[in-house]
């Protein structure tokens, strides 16, 4: 699903009203039903309703929603911020349209503010939405400060107000804390950063008819993976296929008290559908792998304690996966320098396979085309140098995409996938239960398991991020947040799978 810039969603705005053809004001109508349905299914008229309006469009949502919420049975307070500042037709239209019981409160000062809101209500903030320009001063930035104080639920109606949708929001700024995000038609790009995204709290994306035929040609270089995706990309297992048609991986990791994480990519790169598996580890990780992954071939290599050698023959395998365990000792540096002159199979590189590759500017340069890497933001600000904020690290991440023509999966709450034609693709599975060791282990064998059964680079990383997510939102389910750990996210990986197979 693509993600619009706010210009792109005034655009598609004015051409669904042109073509439909639906005026303005039917069209805010549109917007505020879908948010009063959704709000009616979770809260009860019970629940006393305080709905604050900025002087635009976004503010006009929040009176039409109070009309139909009043219209339900809710009751409903309006609470208008006027600071001389001149309101937008449809708002005015709204405000005019407001039946008398409704009680409206004209904010001028601080002081005209009440002195707090009930725990149990519900605070409707619709102040400023897409169309926000600058930072919020004065009296809008008293009231988000007074909002986010209320121990009252706040719901934001399209963007939580004083958040830029699509560039960075200054630190310091006042932004409502949202509780609960309503967003119109499409996730806006500033819940998809770690440093913007918790202002939305849980989001919710609310379709209100915008055209189809301007969504299917607008381009955007930003996408949302949703499992609709995975209906194509997933292929089927036939009847007469056997293990040779599923791809010969070769995993190589694992040194001396790090054998766990090579261990947990075997598992994952095995529950990921791989025909075989070979893992190459030193000799001190022989009896370890041969025993809690008695699935997998295994390779030991001249070293006891770390890595110094990659097997001679790689033509046999369909992908190689590095990194995890890998260490940083001079042997294993020479190894992956001598590995990169040879004709390799598609790569997939974690771990210190990427410090290693940080380190070394000429071993980047010869960085084979296609390849998959997944680093973590530190891992990736090792590769790239610091970002000045979230959206200059997607910069960076194209940059570092198109130079090498390789895939990035930079790791997150929102995994992003950049690639070496200039896109992105966010994730939209997984939870903070998974940022706990080995995860990243996880990934670097589904991410190879996939690859060696053939699937294209942007596939696997597409089907390898969200899967991954999945397993995690499985096991949540199952042990919670709190207890999950790694194995768990391989050993979900099948309920992960079956999910989207019949969703
Ligand atoms: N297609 C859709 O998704 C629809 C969205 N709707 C809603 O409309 C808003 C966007 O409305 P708009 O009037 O363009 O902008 P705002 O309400 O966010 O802002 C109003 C106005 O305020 C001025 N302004 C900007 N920044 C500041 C500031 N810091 N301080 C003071 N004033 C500021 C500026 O002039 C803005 O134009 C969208 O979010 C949805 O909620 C439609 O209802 C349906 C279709
Ligand atoms: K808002």
């Amino acid at each position: 699903m693509k993600i619009l810039t706010a210009a792109q969603t005034r655009a598609a705005d004015a051409f669904t009203i042109a073509q439909e053809p639906i005026s303005s004001l039917d069209l805010m109508e549109r917007a505020s039903w879908a948010l009063v349905q959704w709000l009616k299914q979770r809260y009860s008229a019970a629940v006393p309703v305080f709905v604050f309006c900025g002087p635009g469009n976004n503010g006009g949502d929040g009176l039409a929603a109070a009309r139909l919420l009043h219209q339900d049975g809710y009751d409903v307070q309006v609470f208008l911020i006027e600071t001389g500042q001149s309101a937008s037709a449809d708002f005015t239209q709204n405000l005019q349209r407001l039946p008398s019981a409704i009680a409206v409160n004209r904010l001028q000062r601080l002081e005209d503010l009440p002195p707090g809101l009930p725990p149990q209500a519900l605070v409707l903030d619709g102040l400023f939405g897409s169309g926000l320009s600058r930072p919020l001063e004065g009296l809008y930035a008293q009231v988000v400060t007074y909002l986010n104080q209320q121990p009252a639920t706040i719901l934001s109606i399209d963007i939580p107000s004083g958040l830029f949708a699509d560039a960075p929001t200054p630190s310091g700024s006042a932004v409502i804390q949202a509780d609960v995000t309503l967003t119109f038609e499409r996730p806006k790009l500033a819940f998809l950063m770690p440093h913007s995204g918790g202002y939305a709290g849980e989001w919710h994306v609310l379709p209100i008819g915008l055209h189809e035929d301007f969504l299917n040609q607008v381009e955007s270089p930003y996408q949302v993976l949703l499992p609709e995706a995975f209906q194509t990309i997933l292929r089927p297992r036939s009847k007469f296929s056997h293990k040779g048609t599923f791809g010969h991986a070769l995993l190589v990791g694992g040194s001396y008290g790090k054998m766990g994480a090579i261990t947990m990519s075997a598992h994952a790169a095995l529950r990921a559908g791989v025909g075989l598996l070979t893992v190459q580890v030193p000799q001190s990780g022989y009896s370890i792998l041969q025993t809690t992954v008695p699935e997998a071939m295994v390779l030991t290599d001249d070293h006891e304690r770390h890595l110094s050698q990659f097997p001679e023959d790689l033509t046999k395998y369909q992908c190689l996966g590095i990194g995890p365990g890998f260490g940083q000792a001079e042997d294993t540096r020479l190894a992956l320098e001598s590995l990169f002159r040879q004709k390799l199979p598609p790569l997939v590189l974690d771990a210190d396979a990427l410090n290693l590759l940080a380190a070394d500017r000429l071993l980047r340069q010869q960085l084979p085309p296609d390849s998959i890497l997944t680093p973590h933001p530190k891992e990736f600000e090792r590769l790239t140098g610091p970002a000045s904020d979230d959206f200059h690290r997607l910069q960076l991440l194209q940059n570092f995409c198109s130079e090498h023509a390789c895939y990035v999966i930079l790791k997150g709450a929102h995994s992003c996938i950049g690639t070496p034609s200039g896109e992105f693709y966010f994730n939209t599975t997984g939870n903070p239960g998974m940022a706990t060791g080995g995860s990243g282990d996880v990934l670097t064998g589904i991410l190879t398991g996939l690859r060696a059964q053939g699937y294209s680079p942007l596939e696997a990383c597409q089907l390898g991020v969200y899967l991954h997510g999945l397993a995690g939102d499985l096991a949540a389910e199952a042990v919670g947040e709190d207890s999950l750990i790694a194995s768990d996210l391989y050993n979900y990986l099948g309920a992960a799978f079956l999910q989207i197979r019949h969703s």
